[in-house]
C-alpha cells in the first residue's frame, strides 16, 4: 500500500489506446467497415509506423486519434483520458504542406502558437519576441534558416515540407500525427526529410504514429512497426524495430534491415491477395 514516505511510483497512462475500436462508414447496404475491433497501445515518446494495403484503414486510424471521426464501437483514449476531452497537444503533417499562400515560412510556421493554448494567450506579447526566436532557431534546425522570409511559393517541396514539419512540431505537441508526409518527393529529398525528421523526433520525443507505403521510411524511422491487413482493416502484425538510434542512412543498405523490409513486403503480399 501506498504511504506518504514511500508513494507509489506514477506510470503515466498510455499516448494512445485503441480498445476494440471499429469504425464503420455509412449505415445499411452502404456501410463499409474501415476497421474491424482493433485494439493497440503506443507508450508516451514512442515511434509507430502504420504499414499495409491500400484502403486498409491506415488513415482511419489517424482521424480517430485526432478526433475528426468517433470509434463507431470502442474506445480511443489519449493520455487515458477520451479523444474528445482534447487534452493532448497534436502536430499533424500531411502528403501535400497546406502553407498559407499569403503568409511568410515564419508566420505559416508560427500559426499553431496563435491558436493553441497556452501560447495563444501571448500571442500578441510574444508573436515578435520569444514566438519569433522559437520559429528561427526551428526552421534553422532543418536547414531554413535564411528562408523565414520567403513565401511558400518561392520554395521547392522538400523546403515546404520541412516548414510543414516545423508548423507540426513549433507548438511542442505530445502527438505528431504523420500521414505519408514523404510521399511527394524524391528518393534522395525524401532520405534527407527522414534525416531530418528523426533528429526532431530524437530532441524532442513527442509519440509519433506514421502512415506510409514505404517500408524502408517505416524502418528507418519508427521503433515500432505495425502491418494491417487489407479492409475490413485489423492489425496482424506488431513488432518492434530494434536498430538503435540515431540511425545513419547506410542502414538500410544493412542485411538485418533489407531482411526485415523484406519480410514486412512479403507479409503485405499475402493480405492484399
Ligand atoms: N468518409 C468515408 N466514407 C466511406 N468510406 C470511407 C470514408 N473514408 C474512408 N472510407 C473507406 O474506408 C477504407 C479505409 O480508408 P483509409 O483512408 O483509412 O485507408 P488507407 O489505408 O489510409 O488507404 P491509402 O493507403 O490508400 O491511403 C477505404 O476502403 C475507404 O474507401
Amino acid at each position: 500500500m501506498a504511504s506518504a514516505t514511500h508513494p507509489q511510483p506514477v506510470h503515466p497512462r498510455p499516448a494512445i489506446e485503441l480498445h476494440e475500436t471499429s469504425v464503420v462508414f455509412g449505415s445499411g447496404e452502404k456501410a463499409v467497415t474501415a476497421l474491424t475491433p482493433t485494439t493497440l497501445r503506443m507508450d508516451r515518446g514512442d515511434f509507430l509506423a502504420l504499414v499495409g494495403p491500400s484502403g486498409c484503414g491506415k488513415s482511419t486510424i489517424l482521424r480517430l486519434v485526432s478526433n475528426l471521426i468517433k470509434p463507431s464501437s470502442g474506445q480511443i483514449l489519449l493520455g487515458g483520458r477520451d479523444a474528445a476531452a482534447k487534452e493532448m497537444r497534436i502536430g499533424m503533417a500531411f502528403q501535400n504542406p497546406t502553407m498559407l499562400p499569403w503568409l511568410t515560412i515564419e508566420k505559416n510556421v508560427m500559426l499553431p502558437l496563435k491558436i493553441v493554448e497556452p501560447f495563444k494567450r501571448s500571442f500578441q506579447r510574444d508573436k515578435k519576441g520569444a514566438y519569433r526566436d522559437r520559429v528561427h532557431a526551428l526552421l534553422a534546425q532543418v536547414g531554413l534558416k535564411d528562408f523565414a522570409n520567403h513565401f511558400p511559393w518561392q520554395l521547392s517541396g522538400g523546403m515546404l515540407q520541412r516548414a510543414n514539419l516545423c508548423r507540426a512540431l513549433i507548438h511542442d505537441p505530445d502527438l505528431l500525427l504523420l500521414d505519408e508526409p514523404f510521399g511527394a518527393l524524391d528518393q534522395f529529398t525524401r532520405e534527407e526529410l527522414w534525416q531530418t525528421l528523426q533528429e526532431l523526433y530524437l530532441d524532442r520525443k513527442p509519440t509519433v504514429l506514421l502512415v506510409t507505403h514505404d517500408l524502408r521510411e517505416a524502418g528507418f524511422l519508427a521503433r515500432r512497426i505495425c502491418v494491417m491487413s487489407a479492409r475490413p482493416g485489423r492489425i496482424i502484425s506488431d513488432k518492434a524495430v530494434t536498430m538503435p538510434q540515431p540511425r545513419d542512412i547506410g542502414v538500410i543498405y544493412t542485411p538485418e534491415f533489407v531482411e526485415m523490409t523484406q519480410g514486412l513486403r512479403e507479409l503485405i503480399a499475402q493480405v492484399r491477395k
